[in-house]
């Protein structure tokens, strides 16, 4: 579970609202799984502040976040450093005192603040990057999450986001004044952004249709890999789809399925012959606004939005988790038709997908694969030594390898009270996969 502190101020000056407490209850509204919020309203006042950042960084958090309003700024600004410096309202240029007479001058936020203001941008937030968060209280509280921070020896994660005024509040002012609309803002809050690749380049020899490759058959009206991909589309948390198809089928696959690629704004690339060349294909198409990818087969058209959100708060705390079952049924090692030995089941899962791991550390095993092939993702990232966390999945996250299998996960869909997708699928009935 990530562990964020997350804090807004009281109103201040002419304004009975503060656009960032506005911000702050939209935004608990819209969390990634796996984030155990604590949220935060301060007074704006130095003394308050310094006393309330010291008791609640006494709790250990992943990060902390920030949140000031900005009055007449039009865009989101993500703050790059804190500076030693207060000013209290009415001093002079020239009154600069330090807010800590043995801190360093300034301090600098240690997250990715450049690659935030790129996916803010994608998602239509008018964003920026801006040096530093002035010589008020909102400076102080950056300055001080990070002095207080490294007292505990820790590094600190701390952002500081100043946000325009809201809307309903510029309304109000009885002057022309910039405002943008509270939902934009909370955007800027929401921090954990996954890239899903969906795997669909097999070759599906254990599949025995002519006509389809497993993922392209048809489940319950709609091919499989829609199934399996629209489970992750709307997801506020996910920032980027891509389907890997083979080279072989990618022209067909465009020509049946491009108005849902387009409508589902789910990217399309080409894979390789071995899993980690698809993997390696799909990472090579990712934005930069990913911090964490999934890879999932398109052939589990079954997993569900709990194990999902599971995985993902798992992926987010561990850097590297993987659904998978514990084995239940007794295990025969056999050598031409004979059983040699009965092997222990004690400590064996099944591995499944997703598979869900932090961007970079993906990137880093996928370079280091060799020749062998590997059945999955995850045991790549072992070979590099990192640990990476089971959750306990379902059996029926089943892997369409065979046509009973597809019969049997007809079944299991057809007993879930499966909400139908919301109209992600103009042409559902078209069948003209061959
Ligand atoms: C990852 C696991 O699901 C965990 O149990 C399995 O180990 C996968 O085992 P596997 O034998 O690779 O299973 P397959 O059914 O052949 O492939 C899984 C998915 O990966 C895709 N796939 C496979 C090989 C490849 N070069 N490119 C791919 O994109 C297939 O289209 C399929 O949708």
């Amino acid at each position: 579970m990530v562990r964020l502190l997350l804090t807004a101020f009281r109103p201040f000056d002419e304004w009975d609202e503060n656009s960032s407490w506005l911000a702050l209850q939209a935004v608990t509204r819209e969390l990634p799984p796996g984030a155990e919020v604590t949220t935060r309203l301060y007074p704006v006042d130095y003394e308050a502040v310094r006393e309330r950042l010291a008791a609640d960084l006494a709790t250990p958090y992943d990060a902390v976040l920030h949140l000031g309003q900005a009055s007449g700024a039009s865009a989101v600004r993500l703050e790059q450093f804190a500076l030693n410096a207060r000013r209290d309202r009415g001093d002079a240029e020239e009154d600069v005192k330090p807010l800590e007479s043995d801190g360093p001058a300034a301090y600098r936020s240690r997250l990715p603040l450049a690659d935030w203001a790129s996916e803010l941008r994608g998602e239509g937030v008018p964003v920026e990057v801006s040096l530093h968060a002035g010589d008020y209280l909102c400076n102080a509280a950056m300055y001080w999450s990070h002095y207080l921070l490294e007292a505990q020896g820790g590094e600190p994660r701390v952002a500081f986001v100043h946000l325009p005024l809201d809307v309903s509040q510029a309304a109000r002012a009885g002057r022309e004044i910039a405002s943008l609309p509270t939902e934009y803002s909370a955007h800027a809050a929401v921090m954990s952004k996954f890239a899903v690749l969906v795997l669909a380049a097999g070759r599906s020899s254990r599949f025995g249709d002519p006509n389809y490759k497993k993922p392209m058959a048809m489940l319950d009206g709609r091919a499989v890999w829609l199934h399996s991909t629209e489970r992750f589309i709307e997801r506020p948390d996910v920032c980027q789809t891509v389907v890997v198809v083979s080279p072989d089928d990618r022209e067909e696959f465009q020509r049946k399925f491009g108005a849902n690629l387009a409508f589902m704004g789910v990217d399309l690339c080409e894979g390789g012959l071995e899993r980690a060349d698809s993997v390696r294909a799909g990472l090579a198409t990712l934005r930069g606004d990913a911090t964490h990818v999934a890879v999932h087969d398109a052939a589990r058209p079954l997993v569900t939005d709990d194990e999902i959100d599971r995985v993902f708060a798992a992926a987010v705390e561990n850097h590297a988790a993987i659904l998978a079952t514990p084995v239940t049924a007794t295990l025969k090692r056999v050598d031409d038709g004979k059983i040699t030995a009965t092997e222990s089941r004690d400590g064996l899962w099944a591995a499944q997908t997703p598979q869900v791991f932090e961007r970079a550390l993906l990137q880093r095993a996928n370079d280091a694969a060799g020749d062998a092939p590997v059945t999955d993702d995850a045991q790549l990232v072992e070979l590099l030594g990192e640990p990476v966390a089971i959750v306990e999945g379902s059996p029926n996250n089943l892997k369409v390898t065979t046509q009973d299998d597809l019969k049997l996960a007809a079944a299991i869909l057809a007993a879930r009270p499966a909400p139908k997708p919301k109209g992600a699928h103009p042409f559902a009935d078209d069948d003209l996969w061959r």
